[in-house]
């Protein structure tokens, strides 16, 4: 085979689900003199319009059959994009099984993905697997030294220009069939990954032998987490409110910290609904440095603010409900990254277009977080997949297993610390006072350094405000994970923790529950860990 950089288009095959651009696309292909062969319902469309097209069933002279399960699965068809035009063999046969050449295909395939986001059942399903589709798209990527292959309708454009680009007949360069090429198998392998894993789910086989992840490039970030790294954002295609369908407002385009730090802001104020009031968290390297709740969104960004000052600039801010003008202006006080909120008020947008550098993002609703879906994370030479952590407690899941039982306000403190535990680093303790953190320790080796440097930062905010005692005075403390020992829960009731909730489990639970008695603390079990890493 030798490749040429030019290679002439003179007849098109056009099989569309997507009709959108079809009938601009079928015009121009006919004013460039490209004869359009075309199946059922695109043929359809084209004729409508008044453009000359030949049906696939003509060319095969066999009808569609079987609901459209067979149309295009035809040595002319298949011939007709595989052969090489070089090769003599492939010619002769070409001329004695009366194959005409098809230099350029335009597919996409039946809405398989869409029919998954509405929930469609089993059956419904399995009809919207395409297979006389991406048959045809590997047949034409194969061949594109010849061929040129379209699988998306926003190339439509970049075809058309190309087509036109060389002169006056029309012909596609080596470069951009490659290009095509690409992106055609990339489209039928996400094709088949949407397939492979509802089916997985289908079947309730949950942990498959085979597993597949597609991407669809959001766009190229200007580095990864560090300038010598090149980083781009892929999303999964399953439109889940958060950082992949939001919109960016105003400022510089997201980093890929970025991307990292607001969804997790984001996650975490997702914990909290609309129904509980406004509540505010503050991410710096995707640990919350403060989370709160308020009467008001600002009193819940003033409190969280006030957990770790010195943490919160340069912070990403998320909020469970609207950003108004009072809050945005309190936010514009320091230096702020990134506010993302499920709605933004004219008023915040105005205040904010003063803070050019400021990325404002609108997410269409809150995230789901007791959604279940996977969790993967790379790792050398492989991908680790779990279920997302999607585990919520209410207080009747909770045991009391000390002397005294927390009060109904201790309650409300304790599972508010529990929800911001399950999105803080390993291990993770975390102090509540009247809705709001006033010490977060995350991500430390050891549990007792987690309650230690939590209290410490607790004891400079405290000098900071000028407060009579560090605010862990009377607290709820949450730890992510059970306490091994006593230690940990003895530097929490040294900092002035009064509560405590943490999952249980550990030999020395005995141990541990004893330290709280004698502590005069309360302490409930979930029966469930927060571990993140
Ligand atoms: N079975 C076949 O031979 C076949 N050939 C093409 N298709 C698909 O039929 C659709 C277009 O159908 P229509 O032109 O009838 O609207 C395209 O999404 C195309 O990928 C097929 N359908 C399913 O496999």
């Amino acid at each position: 085979m030798t490749v040429q950089d030019l290679a002439p288009v003179r007849r098109a095959l056009i099989s569309v689900s997507d009709k959108t651009g079809l009938i601009d696309l079928a015009r121009a292909l006919e004013s460039l003199k490209i004869e359009i062969l075309s199946t059922g319902g695109s043929a359809k469309a084209i004729r409508e319009a008044g453009v000359a097209v030949r049906d696939v069933s003509e060319l095969t002279e066999f009808p569609e059959m079987m609901d459209g399960r067979v149309k295009t699965l035809h040595p002319k068809v298949h011939g007709g994009l595989l052969a090489l035009r070089d090769n003599g063999m492939h010619v002769a046969s070409m001329a004695e099984h009366g194959i005409v050449p098809i230099d350029l295909l335009v597919v996409n395939l039946y809405p398989f993905e869409a029919a998954l986001a509405r929930g469609a059942g089993y059956d419904e399903m399995i009809e919207n697997i395409d297979i006389g589709g991406p048959a045809m798209i590997r047949a034409a990527a194969k061949n594109h030294a010849f061929v040129t292959t379209v699988v998306d309708v926003q190339d439509y454009g970049a075809l058309l220009e190309e087509l036109k680009a060389h002169g006056d007949e029309a012909q596609t360069s080596y470069g951009f069939r490659q290009k095509m090429a690409q992106i055609a198998y990339a489209r039928t392998g996400a094709y088949d990954a949407a397939v492979s894993t509802w089916m997985a789910s289908a079947i309730g086989e949950e942990t498959p032998r085979r597993r597949v992840f597609a991407g669809e490039l959001k766009q190229t970030l200007r580095y990864g987490e560090n300038s010598h790294q090149n980083a781009a954002f892929y999303t999964d295609g399953s439109n889940r409110p958060g950082v992949a369908v939001a919109e960016q407002l105003q400022g510089k385009e997201l980093s890929y910290n970025n991307f990292n730090d607001t969804d997790a802001a984001f996650e975490l104020v997702s914990e909290f609904l609309p129904t509980d009031g406004p509540a505010v968290a503050i991410i710096k390297h995707a640990n919350p440095c403060g989370v709160a709740k308020g009467a008001t969104m600002k009193e819940a960004y003033q409190k969280a603010f006030d957990c770790d000052r010195t943490s919160a600039f340069g912070g990403i801010v998320a909020l469970n409900g609207a950003l108004d003008g009072e809050t945005a202006e309190a936010i514009s006080e320091i230096f702020t990254e990134v506010v993302i909120a499920p709605a933004i008020h004219q008023e915040a947008k105005d205040i904010f277009a003063r803070k050019k550098n400021l990325r404002l993002i609108l997410a269409p609703g809150l995230a789901n977080t007791a959604e279940a879906g996977l969790a993967w994370k790379q790792v050398s030479g492989g991908i680790l997949v779990q279920d997302r952590d999607n585990g919520a407690l209410t207080v009747d899941d909770l045991k009391v297993v000390t002397k005294i039982t927390p009060t109904e306000a201790q309650m409300l403190d304790l599972l508010f610390a529990w929800k911001v535990a399950k999105h803080v680093k390993s291990n993770a303790i975390v102090y509540v006072k009247d809705g709001a953190t006033v010490g977060v320790g995350a991500g430390q080796m050891s549990r007792v350094d987690s309650a230690l440097i939590a209290a410490k930062k607790a004891e400079r905010m405290a000098q900071a405000l000028e407060l009579p005692q560090p605010l862990t005075i009377g607290s709820a403390v949450a730890s992510d994970a059970f306490f091994p020992f006593a230690d940990g829960l003895l530097e929490a009731a040294a900092a002035g923790a009064t509560c405590v909730i943490q999952p249980g489990g550990s030999m020395r639970d005995e141990e541990v529950i004893a330290a709280a008695d004698e502590a005069g603390l309360a302490m409930v079990f979930t029966g469930m860990r927060h571990f993140r890493h």
